[in-house]
């Protein structure tokens, strides 16, 4: 057992795995500011300010210990200060325990329509009004100060993919300037910590200094960015096969945008803690259910007369009062309810999914299993 501080008050254990291809996977628990996180840790996408169709409440039961909002959203609507001066993103929505933001440069570069990238930092149009903005390190690390994340994350540069090694070289070396300039600026508190993202595409030497540049910054923890951006699994794996053991083995590490059940089990036997991704919500609400017999198109026809519910064990309440006739229903005419069942259903799939990774490893046992 190695146990190491982790946020300043805190302590986080992590138990090795013995198993050779398991050996990298770890459970563990970070401590902060707002409550435990049980890692490897799924953390629902919030991005306005609310986890899409679902009370805060609702995302609590299916057993979220951290969700996400979003630096570039919250900073055009309702504005950081506005949130900042009705006492923060946790009293706004109503959730009380630990929030992650993303800084906003990556949803600058898939959102906005005009922007501008220089080493100050990123000018864009608003893609709701078109009016200018500037995110810069210092921006975006004051942005989320405002909004109270309880984890704030570095201002980086997703380094598109594909690049060629000398566009990943010099994209890498901006995010490495630009976490300088972001750890700078982060106010530390007690139970608050800042995690670095690191770049350098499909490229090891990059992926290397990349670390090397953030571990000197000793932020609280680590995420490895510029995965997920279109370069297909094996390609991910890859870079998973080395790009974990760079990091600190005592800090957090979080693969941002992943992912697929598959993808999420791949990358905790590769040393990765803490995942986000949209998929369970947004593929809800277009009628996609995940369950353990495999990904359930309720439009499909075949599910109009099915009185049965989508997984017989399962606890939502989808499961538990409903039955795919009814769902396939709500969600051919587009009722609300449709989207609300169907997400519930899909958060609690992947939160099974983290807690049966957590018990296995935590036994010492396989977790091949695609849930
Ligand atoms: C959300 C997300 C997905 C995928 C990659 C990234 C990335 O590289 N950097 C940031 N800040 N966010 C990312
Ligand atoms: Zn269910």
């Amino acid at each position: 057992e190695v146990s190491i501080t982790k946020f300043p008050a805190d302590e986080r254990k992590i138990i090795a795995k013995a198993h050779d291809k398991y050996k990298k996977a770890r459970a563990g628990i970070i401590n902060t500011r707002h409550g435990q996180i049980h890692t490897p840790a799924f953390m629902p996408v919030g991005t306005k300010g609310t986890v899409k169709a679902m009370l805060p409440e609702s995302v609590q039961t299916t057993g979220a210990d951290i969700i996400l909002g979003n630096t570039y959203h919250l900073m055009l609507q309702p504005g950081a200060k506005r949130v900042f001066k009705l006492g923060g993103l946790h009293k706004f929505m109503n959730w009380s325990k630990p929030l992650l933001t993303d800084s906003g440069g990556f949803q600058v570069m898939s959102l906005s329509k005009l922007r501008k990238i220089t080493e100050e930092g990123v000018i864009f149009n608003s893609h709701i009004d078109g009016s200018k903005f500037m995110l810069s390190p210092e921006s975006s690390t004051e942005i989320q100060y405002l909004l109270g994340s309880t984890i704030t994350m570095a201002f980086d540069e997703c380094t598109p993919y594909p690049s060629t090694y000398e566009q990943a070289k010099s994209s890498m070396e901006l995010t490495s300037r630009w976490a300088k300039r972001s750890r700078k600026a982060f106010y530390s508190r007690d139970g608050y910590g800042q995690f670095g993202i690191i770049q350098g595409s499909i490229y090891n030497d990059l992926r290397l200094k990349s670390a090397l540049d953030l571990i000197e910054l000793d932020f609280e923890g680590y995420a490895i960015g510029g995965l997920a951006v279109g370069e297909g699994q094996e390609l991910m794996f890859k870079v998973l096969d080395y790009a974990p053991d760079l990091l600190p083995i005592n800090k957090p590490r979080y693969l941002m945008g992943v992912g697929k059940p598959a993808d999420i089990i791949g990358a905790v036997q590769r040393g990765i803690d803490m995942f986000d991704c949209v998929i369970p919500t947004r593929s809800g609400r277009n009628g996609q259910a995940f369950t353990k017999y495999g990904v359930v198109n309720i439009r499909n026809s075949k599910y109009k007369e099915d009185n049965t519910p989508l997984e017989e064990d399962c606890l939502c309440p989808a499961c538990k009062n409903y039955t795919k006739a009814y769902l396939h229903y709500l969600v051919k005419v587009k009722e609300i309810l449709g989207a609300m069942l169907m997400t519930w259903h899909n958060l609690m799939y992947f939160q099974k999914l983290m807690l049966r990774i957590r018990e296995y490893i935590a036994q010492g046992k396989d977790f091949d299993f695609i849930s």
